[in-house]
């Protein structure tokens, strides 16, 4: 049965008449006849109006957010709407319409042969008072009616269905964002501590040039990861997990930041932490972050002296108690307010904050990883540890797949041969492969990329060669000096004699 709302019109001054009518007997009647007359006046409204209503507010509590129930209502009614509603609402989110119930439309539903009926509301306020929050004029809402028998089974299966699929629904279909954080100094009420764009990197894991199994095995532990809420919850751990990659610039640790997010569908919160002023503001910022998400800190060893850092903290204990001569106490305190400390970030990983949330994971990436603290990179912290290395001939398959669409060519051979040799990164293959003018052919292309191959062989080899010179002329110098100061030895020997032999 569906209740429509003409229906409702009738309801409801069918209540407003009952309430005129409670108000009397409340005024007119002694209150031993109020308490038995109140029960058989909730009876008759029971039997007139059985119908119960349940409304999810657009913004609910301080107004900041948007309530999340809202949204997935949202999301789970735009797909009954486009089918029912004559008033829809229309917008593009990712190159793709999405059209939605406009205000005051209904749509019916029906679950386990049970029809209800969901109404969009927006209701306009009078006030127009200067104020500096979001304009609060026009408050929207979603409401659900059904028969009072029927509560239960809304409440507790039907509700909790709708929100989990319209969530689902937002997921698939939202527009992917990539955050940075915004500078410390500039946080304040009403100002967000991420700025964001949407992200349209187009690195995919089939684009990115690496080992094939290598490949394989990451993203089978990522589908592993994203697929093991249950998992976690049991054995009690935080949903999240760790990646460290690490290798000389241009081998492709960006790159793989991005297909990882292509591949799981998630937002990426790029961290710049020499913008965090301390620990606070970091913990902070990890709790703004939501769920699906990626949280990468590029070049940890740059950012942060962690490994300096974690020696004057040491320090710092040792010295407790003693006066510092050559730091003064402001210069200490001003050290402290602005800098993040490696216990600040290993709290930022593992510490209780980060389980809030869930699903996220944090990469590190570095070009030094030997500079690290083994703290920080320890199993349990950093979960994978992945090299990003030079280009080898399979990497340099999927980079000719990729940039010229080639499978093979003649210059294949001489190009493996050459890349055993030679260390050149993803990148500056990948610069080489790329046709520098609309005309130029793959052949010309390969050509180039020869080239440049031998250009650094040769390269190398005269490099080789000026260090050997170099070896064997310290060598020559060496034993020279070596020979010299025996001399000087013999000749002083030689001085001393005559009055030995005097003696
Ligand atoms: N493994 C790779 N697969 C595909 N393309 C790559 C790869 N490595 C590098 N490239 C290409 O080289 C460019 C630079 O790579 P990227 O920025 O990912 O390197 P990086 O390892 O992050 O370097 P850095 O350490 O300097 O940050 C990319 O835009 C990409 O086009
Ligand atoms: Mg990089």
């Amino acid at each position: 049965m569906v209740i429509r709302g003409e229906t409702w019109g009738q309801f409801g001054s069918a209540i407003a008449s009952f309430m005129f009518i409670w108000a009397m007997v409340n005024q007119y009647f002694p209150r031993y006849l109020r308490a038995s007359i109140d029960t058989h006046f909730k009876k008759l409204v029971n039997y007139f109006c059985p119908y119960v209503q349940i409304t999810f507010h657009e913004f609910s509590g301080d107004r900041l957010k948007r309530s999340e129930a809202y949204k997935s209502i949202e999301n789970y009614l735009s797909s009954r709407s486009t089918k029912q509603a004559k008033r829809l609402k229309g917008d593009v989110n990712q190159e793709s319409l999405v059209l939605t119930m406009d205000d005051h439309e209904e749509v019916t539903d029906e679950f386990e042969g049970i029809k209800f009926t969901w109404a969009s509301i927006k209701t306009v306020s009078e006030t127009k008072s200067f104020s500096f929050s979001p304009p609060q004029d026009e408050k929207r809402s979603y409401k659900i009616t059904f028969h009072a028998k029927y509560r239960k089974m809304i409440t507790e299966t039907y509700l909790d269905y709708v929100l989990k699929e319209g969530k689902e629904i937002g997921m698939r279909k939202r527009q992917r964002k990539l955050y940075t954080n915004s500078p410390s100094d500039s946080y304040g009420y009403g100002r967000t501590m991420w700025s964001h764009i949407v992200f349209e990197h187009r690195a995919t894991f089939q684009t990115l040039a690496m080992d094939p199994k290598k490949k394989k095995e990451i993203m089978d532990d990522l589908i592993t990861f994203s697929k093991a809420k249950d998992y976690y919850a049991r054995i009690g751990k935080a949903w999240k997990r760790g990646y460290l990659l690490y290798g000389p610039p241009g081998t492709g640790k960006s790159t793989m930041i991005a297909a990882i997010a292509n591949f799981l569908n998630y937002d990426v919160y790029d961290v710049e932490l020499t913008a965090v002023k301390n620990n606070t503001d970091l913990r902070k910022l990890l709790i703004e972050t939501s769920s699906k998400s990626i949280i990468v800190l590029e070049d940890i060893d740059c950012s942060l002296d962690l490994t300096g850092q974690r020696k004057e903290e040491e320090d710092e204990k040792k010295e407790e108690g003693k006066e510092k001569k050559d730091v003064t106490q402001e210069k200490k305190e001003e050290k402290k307010m602005s800098r993040v400390t490696l216990s600040g970030l290993l709290n930022f990983i593992d510490g209780l904050w980060s389980a809030s949330g869930g699903e996220r994971l944090i990469i590190f990436t570095t070009n030094h990883v030997e500079k690290l603290d083994p703290a920080l990179i320890r199993r349990g912290r950093m979960d994978r540890h992945i090299e990003m290395s030079y280009c080898d001939f399979e990497a340099f398959k999927v980079l000719a797949k990729n940039y010229l669409d080639l499978d093979s060519h003649p210059l294949f051979g001489v190009i493996q041969s050459l890349l055993e040799e030679i260390d050149m990164t993803p990148a500056d293959v990948a610069e080489n492969l790329m046709p520098k003018t609309i005309v130029e052919d793959v052949g010309t292309c390969l050509g180039t990329l020869t080239e440049a191959l031998e250009n650094a062989k040769e390269e190398a080899r005269k490099k080789a060669e000026k260090e050997e010179k170099l070896k064997y002329g310290q060598g020559q110098e060496e034993e020279e000096k070596a020979m010299e100061k025996g001399e000087k030895e013999v000749n002083q020997k030689a001085k001393k004699d005559p009055k030995e032999e005097a003696a």
